[in-house]
């Protein structure tokens, strides 16, 4: 019988497709646990993240449709993908796995819990960031889970040196990653036991409010995370559902200190319409501008020149989120089954404020009685499956909650 790959010491020596050697545990995620693993045939370290078995085929099939998917993006901000398979293929304990590119450092999450940084640095990163996310929604796809521990860090001296100028202006200082994975798995959080809840903290209104999701929810989340580089405070804070709801009537607060500039970008990335928020082609223009870079130099990491849009063309909303294809990102995450359950392409729904309401005090019900009160956080029990509208919004939720 083949090796059960679901815990780490159990993992631990497995070897999957005759090559990638389980070695050490270095990340675990709502829907994953991931490993430094050994490529025996080229020889080199590599990342693989392993989801849990799933019986459900519907699981199985999205996987493979969101690999497809990431195989085609190709971005210095973003882990590359090199390869993927399953463990116990065609059993019942079949488990899918990536093979990812191996980034040895901190998260950003790990990173700011050392306090704010400084703001050129902040705005670097943030250009990384955005232009490999202008890539992605070019492509067609919307991330929808952006914040602190999905970006990986990959010179800590670049980050917290003081001057840090050759590592800033050679490589990527970030790189983003679990891109996508975790929406594939509509509600999945809601009935996987040892998931980690927290707080719904980089959650766009859109989000919180069941309605549809596009590029500018990415958009939004990317400005939440500058803001708390720039702070060292989480723009909303609270309860789930506090914070959840806030949303939707609050803006977030961007201190004077931090000067114009960056208090009209950050407030143009935080509308809370979704289309009153500028393009992430946009945000790459506007942050080398705080640097005070000429913008038509901008670097676009992924594209070749010949298709790379120029510094301005992407940066009106109708270019947003539209695809060298031509299909709009919305169009593309529906093609995936990423929407959540129950939605088909080309509508558009929102759930209405009280079913809103109830999802939320559900949800935040739900997680005051599963989290235990110790430091872990960790909540224990299978958590209710619930259908409808209702049930999409608490999805919708849960996928946005950090751990
Ligand atoms: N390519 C990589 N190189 C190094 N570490 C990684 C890599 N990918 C992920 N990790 C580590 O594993 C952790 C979990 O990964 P990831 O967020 O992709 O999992 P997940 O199950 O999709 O999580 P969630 O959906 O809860 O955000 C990351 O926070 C990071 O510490």
């Amino acid at each position: 019988m083949e090796a059960d790959v679901t815990h780490a010491d159990t993992a631990r020596g497995v070897v999957l497709d005759g090559r990638y050697r389980i070695e050490e545990v270095i990340g675990h995620g709502g829907m994953s646990t991931v490993y430094r693993a050994h490529d025996d045939v080229l020889d080199r370290d590599v990342a693989v993240k392993i989801f849990p078995p799933s019986s459900e085929a519907a699981h199985t099939r999205r996987h493979q449709s969101e690999m497809h998917v990431l195989a085609r993006l190709s971005h210095p901000g973003l882990v590359t993908l090199h390869d993927a398979g399953s463990a116990h293929a065609g059993g019942p304990g079949e488990q899918t796995y990536l093979v990812m590119e191996l980034v040895p450092g901190p998260t950003l999450a790990d990173h700011l819990a050392g306090g704010p940084m400084p703001t050129s640095h902040v705005a670097r990163m943030g250009r990384q960031l955005a232009d490999a996310m202008a890539a992605v929604h070019e492509a067609g796809v919307v991330h929808r889970d952006i914040k602190p521990a999905n970006v990986l860090v990959v010179d800590r001296d670049a980050v917290t040196d003081e001057d840090p100028a050759a590592a800033l202006t050679t490589g990527p200082l970030v790189k983003l990653a679990d891109f996508g994975i975790a929406r594939l798995a509509d509600g999945a959080r809601l009935t996987m036991t040892g998931t980690t809840l927290g707080t719904a903290t980089y959650l766009s209104p859109e989000q919180a409010a069941g309605g549809e999701v596009g590029p500018a929810t990415d958009v939004y989340a990317l400005g939440l995370v500058l803001l708390e580089c720039l702070t060292g405070e989480k723009a909303f804070r609270g309860t789930v559902m506090e914070v959840a709801a806030a949303r939707l009537n609050t803006d977030p607060t961007v201190p004077e200190s931090l000067g114009e500039q960056w208090g009209a970008l950050l407030a143009r990335m935080t509308r809370r319409e979704a289309a009153d928020r500028i393009s992430m082609r946009q945000v790459v223009v506007e942050l080398t501008r705080v640097l005070g870079e000429p913008t038509d130099e901008i670097p676009t990491g992924a594209l070749p020149a010949a298709e790379a849009p120029s510094a301005g063309s992407g940066g009106t909303e109708e270019g947003a989120g539209q695809g060298r294809s031509g299909r709009s990102a919305a169009a593309v995450t529906m093609s995936l089954g990423a929407v959540p359950r129950g939605r088909s392409a080309g509508t558009r729904r929102r759930v209405p404020t009280p079913i809103l309401v109830m999802a939320v005090a559900l949800l935040g019900l739900t997680v005051g009685l599963m989290v235990p009160r110790g430091d872990q956080g960790v909540p224990r029990g299978d958590l209710p499956v619930v259908e409808g509208p209702l049930g999409e919004a608490i999805d919708d939720l849960a996928r946005s909650v950090e751990p």
